[in-house]
């Protein structure tokens, strides 16, 4: 078993990796299913299902904050936003993936508080790697940032496919959902809003 420390304030209990649990299930669900887990082609099947799993779910055992740790002066106090972070998490519904871009932006304090802007697509990426519904990655993402960096602004917008509507169930493929998490200057001033969401909107 595979113990890692969980340090997120969110998760009650410390979740671990148990791979040969893992495994297990997923040979019963290939069983489930009325599939022959000891034929050749699923033999390793549970195994590396497992491991995938580990790797999908790595968000779990990661603190947060340590993403942003390391933040410096820059003396920027005007809008920072990386768009197009590629996504890719676990609808916690259906355990299909749902996958999109994230675009991330915030204004910095008046000490002009900065972090290295690929600290913004591993805040995505850590929140993504867990069990999520897209409105919760959002916020998350935009509260990790307002906590550590305490800036003046946080938006974060995310735009995703999920796959339970596509391959299965309702069955709209391409039907893109849209998540908006704003907080500080850029929930109380629709002006600054409407900036960053227009760099989003022009962005290309
Ligand atoms: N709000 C929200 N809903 C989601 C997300 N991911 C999946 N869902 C929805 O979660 C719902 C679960 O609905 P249920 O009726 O319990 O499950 P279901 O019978 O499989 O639903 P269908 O997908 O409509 O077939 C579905 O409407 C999904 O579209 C998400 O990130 N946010
Ligand atoms: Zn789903």
């Amino acid at each position: 078993m595979i113990r890692m420390v969980n340090i997120d304030s969110e998760l009650t209990d410390e979740p671990v990796f148990d791979q040969a649990r893992a495994e297990k299930a997923i040979r019963e669900l290939l069983l489930a299913v009325g599939e022959d887990p000891d034929r050749e082609g699923l033999q390793d099947t549970p195994a590396r299902v497992a491991r995938a799993y580990q790797e999908m779910f790595a968000g779990l055992y990661t603190k947060p904050d340590t993403v942003l740790d390391r933040t410096f002066d820059e003396s920027h106090e005007e809008m920072v936003l990386v768009t197009d972070i590629p996504l890719y998490s676990t609808c916690e519904h259906h355990l299909v993936p749902f996958h999109g871009v994230a675009h991330v932006g915030y204004i910095p304090n008046a000490e002009g508080k900065v972090t290295g802007l690929s600290k913004l697509a591993r805040l995505v990426d850590l929140y993504a790697k867990r069990p999520q519904v897209q409105e919760r990655l959002t916020s998350q993402v935009a509260d990790a940032l307002d906590r550590k960096l305490k800036p003046r602004g946080v938006i974060v917008v995310i735009e995703a496919e999920h796959l339970c509507m596509s391959m299965r169930g309702i069955r709209k493929a391409g039907a893109r959902t849209m998540t908006s998490a704003v907080r500080g200057l850029l929930k109380s001033s629709s002006t600054s809003r409407a900036e960053a969401l227009e760099l989003i909107k022009g962005r290309r």
